[in-house]
């Protein structure tokens, strides 16, 4: 018996099969139970389940929260409609219609999103719905006020209008489609994008994906689905008015998402199905319904933070563990399609020229200068707080420079946001590993390699074979750089569950996939055990044997002497010494003002 269960849940094809089986019914079910009703309600719920992806992409995968949506869908649907009645369009130019009006209405929704935190955000997406159903009623020329539009037509497929069935099957279609479009799109460079951007923003950026541009899009596609879902809606009730997208609209479909569990791909599915079955199965406790609503989210927020799907996957991964089985998931990649060495790099020199930077009061840099040649490796040392991490996140875009200049490869980076300096090819980690631990330790690798893919999101989602392509040499190329580290072992766990030191390695796999011409490395020896250490020291001269330029700020002399072939000593804010390991930790004034504290705090701890 546990052998059978075993096997059950151990094929992949076997959710292959339910899925295909559950569409099956789900297409056939009007031929056998259907009434009007039933269809009525089944059209309607697909509708939602549609905004609700959208909506899902947006809020569960890319952190945003919109109290918009239920406007993005009138928007869509006034659209439609009013192509349709007034103007004679037919269905499918009437829908695209629909969708380029709510994507551009949720573009210009967005453009706070790029200033705001997500909840003042959410605030004012609030505050647009109410002006938009505000603008549906009173805009009477084109939207003919409360009355509304009515008299909208079936939609047609070849010529033939659709029955009630047909448009059943239609809005069926379309979901299963829009699951898919999203889950190729999450597997995209965009969607670890969109994801890195909700889970860990400075990983994101340093990664070289633009914030502004991420959130945008998401919202972009997001209000392109409701909009799409607005002119089923449309067709569906053949009457519209400003009443069907009130504020209340927009909030229902947040609940979906959160109920079905937002961030996991059939979510907004289960939060549909169970928005739409309960009150039909409840019917008798009809006025109690809102009640129960209330009790069972708070319950839900409290007991299955990750909505109901989320609860279904925790308790399949129980079931998995107590069968014996592994919840790691198989290697995407063979050792054969991983062939190919490590190309080399073209390291860039680094300049910084009197660069200033002030805290409040606090001179955390007062006039540093160093140079660093192409292809070297250079360590930044100096007691705590002497400005080390400062002059780092100069260099890379994350703090602005009060005064001085800073150049890489010759230009200037000067007033350029990270990522864009990222773009220059910059590569950095950080004090504290930046990770995405719910990730695997491969699709953390994997965000490093979206600056060298160029394949845009339509051929993303399309899957067209040129994207497929390059999609197979980032894996491939990330699965040589977490060779390189020695992590390729650990590649398809989640990242949270590593060590400390290995997640530094992993951070740097990641930064190397994006083939930095300039790496900068944060404290990469901190918290290590000494075997680690001599990995470390290995690495960083593997790294720079590639060719890159290493800049490292450590606290570890000894590492420093055996990989750098120059060192600039910082104390409060300014160079107190620099040269070659050999020159600087000879000087009797670095050894008074550091490495006598430093080896005091070595025999310390
Ligand atoms: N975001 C910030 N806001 C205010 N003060 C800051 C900020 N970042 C750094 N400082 C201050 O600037 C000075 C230099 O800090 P920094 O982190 O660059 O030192 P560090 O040499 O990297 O030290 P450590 O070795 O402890 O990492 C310190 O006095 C610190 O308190």
């Amino acid at each position: 018996m546990r052998d059978t269960v075993r096997r059950l849940v151990d094929s992949p094809a076997n959710g292959w099969r339910l899925l295909l089986a559950l569409a099956a019914i789900l297409y056939v079910a009007p031929l056998l139970v259907g009434t009007e009703y039933r269809l009525f309600v089944a059209t309607q719920m697909g509708v939602y389940v549609m905004v609700a992806i959208g909506l899902n992409l947006l809020n569960g995968y890319g952190g945003q929260v919109s109290l918009g949506h239920g406007a993005l869908v009138g928007i869509g649907a006034y659209a439609a409609a009013l192509a349709m009645v007034d103007a004679q369009w037919s269905f499918w130019p009437a829908a695209a219609l629909a969708m380029a009006a709510a994507a551009v209405v949720g573009a210009m929704m967005a453009l706070p999103a790029l200033r705001l935190s997500t909840w003042y955000f959410a605030l004012v997406t609030l505050g647009f719905a109410q002006v938009m159903e505000g603008l549906m009623t009173e805009w009477r020329e084109l939207t003919h006020g409360f009355a509304g539009v009515v008299g909208i037509p079936q939609p047609a497929l070849l010529g033939y209008a659709l029955p009630s069935t047909g448009l059943y099957w239609l809005v069926l279609t379309l979901d299963l489609l829009a699951v898919a479009a999203v889950a190729s799109l999450l597997r995209s460079r965009f969607g670890r994008a969109l994801i890195a951007v909700r889970d860990n923003p400075v990983a994101a950026t340093a990664s070289g994906v633009s914030m502004v541009w991420i959130k945008m899009f998401a919202f972009v596609v997001s209000a392109a689905i409701a909009g799409l879902a607005g002119a089923l809606f449309a067709v569906q009730k053949t009457v519209i008015t400003p009443e069907d997208f009130t504020a209340e609209f927009s909030i229902f479909f947040l609940l979906v998402v959160v109920l079905g569990g937002a961030g996991r791909l059939w979510g907004p599915v289960v939060g549909a199905l169970v928005f739409f079955l309960v009150p039909e199965l409840l019917a008798a406790l009809q006025s109690w319904r809102l009640l129960i609503y209330g009790a069972a989210l708070l319950v839900l927020m409290l007991y299955a933070p990750h909505g109901l799907v989320g609860a279904v996957e925790a308790g399949w991964k129980r079931l998995r563990a107590r069968l014996g089985l592994s919840n790691i998931a198989p290697l995407p990649v063979t050792g054969a399609q991983q062939d190919g060495g490590i190309r080399p790099i073209d390291g860039v020199a680094l300049s910084v020229r009197g660069v200033e930077k002030r805290f409040g009061g606090v001179a955390a840099l007062a006039g540093v200068s160093l140079e660093v040649a192409p292809g070297t490796s250079h360590a930044i040392v100096g007691p705590n707080g002497s400005g080390k991490t400062t002059l780092l996140n100069m260099i890379s875009g994350f703090y602005p420079v009060d005064a001085g200049a800073i150049a890489v490869g010759g230009r200037s980076v000067i007033g350029l946001a990270p990522h864009r300096i990222a773009h220059r090819g910059v590569g950095r980690t950080f004090q504290t590993p930046r990770m995405m631990p719910d990730l695997t330790v491969l699709d953390n690798i994997l965000l490093g390699a979206f600056m060298a893919e160029t394949q845009g999101a339509l051929a993303a989602t399309l899957r067209l074979p040129a994207a497929r392509r390059e999609q197979a040499q980032s894996l491939a190329e990330a699965m040589r750089y977490l060779d390189f580290v020695g992590l390729r072992e650990r590649a398809m766990e989640p990242a949270g569950e590593l060590p400390h030191g290995q997640q530094r390695l992993a951070e740097i796999a990641r930064a190397l996939v994006g083939r930095p011409r300039l790496l900068l490395l944060d404290e990469p020896a901190a918290g290590l055990s000494l075997d680690e250490l001599d990995r470390l020291g290995e690495l960083i001269s593997a790294i720079r044997g590639l060719g890159t330029t290493v800049v490292i700020v450590e606290h570890h002399l000894e590492l420093v002497a055996n990989i750098c072939s120059s060192v600039t000593v910082l104390e409060r804010g300014a160079v107190l010494a620099s040269g070659t390991p050999a020159e600087v930790f000879s000087n009797e004034a670095v050894i008074s003002a550091y490495m006598g504290a430093h080896v005091r705090i070595e025999a310390a701890s």
